[in-house]
């Protein structure tokens, strides 16, 4: 048998990154021989093996074919007369179909490494097509590679289109669509993930909520980039730069879904998007089972990103109400990740990416001024139960004025 190092990690070698998964494939053997080597079987549709000491993933080389939609429905042949180059020929792209063999000899019948010194994601075959997933994929490697100068060829682009206009992305699981989204949105570039599927038409297919915002308007005033969706893609940009949190960039990308749903005749205008965002950012959550930690700070942020934003001008009591919907009293992180999200929907329009947003910081002070609220004192003052929560409520918004009546004294 002949064993060779495949998929991302030749290709993340080449591309002089760090390598976390190694797999291999391996021609010429059969199921019987690799446990009798000491592999542990583990695919379920096809036959995959844990290496006995290292746990890598080993695959024997395999064929496959589609026999009906979605992603069930493969005829798959892992006889042991499979080629190397018919098992990388059934692969996404030609960057991901490079092998290695134990000398380090490079086998790349697919002209992967040109693809990668030209910083193009090119489909291997019509093969492409037999998963639909490979469109979100070829998508994320986008976002992943922006930052090196990698695009999407035209012809895949092409493809793409074509399976999203053909419906094949309405078979995918909820499931593999958000490991897939989570993935992007972890990467250097998110943005770049749902710029190529509205690209390809696949947005409009998975994500109608976030496509519908191209082509709404802005006032000019507050948002020079004026278009929703221009301005979304920048606010997921700033999430980015600002943090690796992927619950903070996923509700960046959502926090202006309201928008979307605004009467025409009240554009440029948004009124009460805030909170007509939060039924849209509910469906979109529940339909690709996002965890439920996202969907609620999506929702906060979608709900009091403005509040964030007139934070000088508000009054104690609102301040207090902000905190206390977001849950800040009870998980402190969940103050961090609101503001971060708000911070990049500030910087997240053209001209004030690099503006400083002192909102974050006083929201900050209010609540450390009001968190830690000694309750012993009032409870000797005789209250309890309900009355003694109001009495707490009261002496936050006490602390909170007072830190708002400083704030303006020093201005
Ligand atoms: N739908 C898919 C999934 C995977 N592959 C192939 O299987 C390899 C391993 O897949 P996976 O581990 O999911 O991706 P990687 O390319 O290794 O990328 P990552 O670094 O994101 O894991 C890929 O390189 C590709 O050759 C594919 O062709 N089509």
């Amino acid at each position: 048998m002949d064993i060779y190092l495949v998929g991302g990690a030749v290709r993340d070698k080449l591309l002089g990154l760090t390598v976390v998964d190694h797999d291999y494939v391996v021609v010429g053997s059969s199921p019987a021989q690799m446990k009798q080597q000491g592999f542990k079987e583990v695919g379920k549709d096809f036959p995959v093996f844990l290496h006995p000491e290292t746990g890598d993933e080993y695959a024997l080389a395999r064929t496959e074919r589609k026999s009906g939609r979605g992603y069930k429905g493969f005829d798959v042949d892992f006889s042991s007369d499979i080629t190397l180059e018919q098992d990388l020929e059934r692969r996404d792209l030609t960057i991901n179909a490079i092998a290695q063999d134990e000398t380090g000899t490079l086998f790349d019948p697919y002209q992967g490494q040109e693809d990668l010194n030209n910083k193009v994601l090119r489909h291997i075959s019509p093969a492409f097509a037999e998963d639909p997933l490979r469109v979100l994929r070829v998508a994320r490697f986008a976002a992943r590679f922006h930052h090196l100068g990698f695009s999407v060829a035209p012809e895949t682009l092409s493809l793409m289109t074509e399976l999203s206009n053909q419906g094949e992305l309405e078979y995918l699981t909820a499931e593999r669509v958000w490991v897939e989204t989570h993935k992007a949105l972890s990467t250097k570039s998110p943005q770049v993930y749902f710029e190529v599927l509205r690209e390809c038409g696949a947005l409009k297919v998975l994500f109608p909520e976030i496509d519908q915002l191209w082509g709404i308007p802005n006032p000019e005033k507050w948002h020079p980039e004026i278009d929703t969706g221009v301005h979304t893609m920048m606010v997921l940009e700033q999430a980015a730069r600002k943090t690796e949190d992927v619950c903070v960039r996923f509700a960046a990308a959502v926090h202006d879904l309201g928008k979307g749903v605004t009467p025409k005749d009240q554009w440029p205008q948004h009124r009460g998007h805030e909170e007509a965002g939060v039924p849209l950012i509910k469906n979109l959550c529940r339909r690709i089972k996002a965890p439920k930690d996202y969907e609620n700070l999506a929702v906060h942020v979608s709900r009091f990103h403005l509040h964030s934003h007139k934070m000088f001008e508000l009054r104690a009591k609102t301040v207090h109400k902000v905190l206390k919907s977001i849950g800040a009293y009870k998980k402190e992180a969940i103050l961090e990740q609101f503001s971060l999200a708000c911070e990049a929907d500030f910087n997240g329009r053209l001209g004030l990416e690099d503006k400083p947003y002192p909102q974050k910081a006083l929201l900050h002070q209010c609540y450390t001024a009001s968190n830690k609220i000694d309750a012993q004192p009032l409870i000797e003052r005789g209250y309890e139960g309900a009355k003694l929560g109001d009495a707490i409520e009261r002496e936050r918004i006490r602390r909170i004025k007072s830190v708002l009546e400083k704030e303006k004294a020093a201005q």
